[in-house]
């Protein structure tokens, strides 16, 4: 259950608002009008087929590509007006990789904790806490070229948790890594939200990992939001349409039945902008060899 999503006064205040979100590159309708809210203290989980705006949209709310005044907030600022106010509230782990191979994980660390202005003073205790806190408090001193895909994945986290975010946005975290690394990344998340009531945004191509982890899931596709609810809500809304279509007693569906019937075929179906989608698959394809 997330927590209230009143923040003391009667007004109540989403992590992250979208109104009619748009975004172009060129002629490419990344994101086509999205309407967005991110409850406090949930795991929202963002799906859709490779192209479908979803790191456009989480790149709009980190304030990383401009958007007009009133159309992302997060905890009440505006992005656009609020730039700054706006980025000492999150976290931000993207797809490719952050952390330097030729520094060691507590370096890695402590230099997001200067960035982010954490105070001089609070720094070191800060930063052991974050690594303590994904799991890598005994690596701390080793480079972090050596460390496993896994472990650098937790690194990543530990920089984008050392400014105590209220909001941590990722960016497909368990990209490229094996089942158990993906659980342990998942756990530490898990825990720190718990502990914490942090908000997470997430993206993710893994429908086990929606299902299992997320409060709530909006699937994206071509840039729009073509569903969003709960896993059982979304699963129950299939079962209801195919009623509907006729079937007297539709099989329970997987959410990977919903994806591919928001989706399309998803592959036989061209993308807004062919050349882009390729593009995606190597971005994807490199950031996973990169981690692994
Ligand atoms: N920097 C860019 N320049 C031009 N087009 C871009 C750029 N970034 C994204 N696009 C295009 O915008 C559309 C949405 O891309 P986006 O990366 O937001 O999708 P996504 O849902 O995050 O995909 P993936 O699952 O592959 O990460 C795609 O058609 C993509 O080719």
């Amino acid at each position: 259950m997330s927590p209230s999503r009143h923040t003391g006064g009667d007004e109540p205040v989403a992590a992250v608002r979208c109104t009619g979100l748009h975004y172009a590159f060129g002629s490419t309708k990344a994101v086509d009008g999205v309407d967005l809210e991110v409850e406090p203290g949930e795991v929202f989980g963002l799906l859709g087929p490779n192209g479908a705006g979803k790191t456009t949209t989480i790149r709009a709310i980190t304030t990383l590509l401009p958007v007009p005044p009133g159309v992302v907030g997060v905890f009440g600022h505006d992005a656009a007006r609020q730039r700054m106010a706006v980025r000492r509230l999150l976290g931000y782990v993207p797809q490719q990789l952050s952390a330097d191979g030729s520094l060691t994980g507590e370096e890695n660390v402590a230099l997001f904790a200067r960035v982010f202005d954490v105070p001089r003073r609070e720094r070191a205790a800060r930063v052991a806490q974050a690594l303590d806190a994904v799991g890598l408090a005994s690596a701390a001193h080793r480079m972090a070229a050596t460390y496993s895909g896994g472990m650098v994945r937790r690194l990543e986290l530990a920089q984008a948790l050392v400014s105590a975010p209220r909001l941590l946005i990722l960016d497909e975290p368990t990209i490229g890594l094996d089942p158990i690394a993906r659980d342990s990344v998942w756990d530490r998340i898990t825990e720190i939200r718990t502990g914490t009531g942090m908000t997470v945004l997430v993206t993710t191509h893994s429908m086990e990992e929606a299902d299992q982890r997320c409060d709530r899931l909006a699937l994206m596709h071509r840039g729009r939001i073509r569903a969003l609810g709960t896993p059982a809500e979304l699963k129950a809304g299939l079962t209801a349409h195919r009623r509907e279509a006729g079937e007297a007693e539709p099989p329970p569906p997987s959410l990977e039945d919903v994806f591919r019937h928001f989706s399309g075929s998803g592959l036989d179906e061209p993308g807004p902008d062919e050349r882009g989608e390729f593009s995606d698959v190597r971005r994807t394809r490199r950031t996973a060899s990169r981690v692994g």
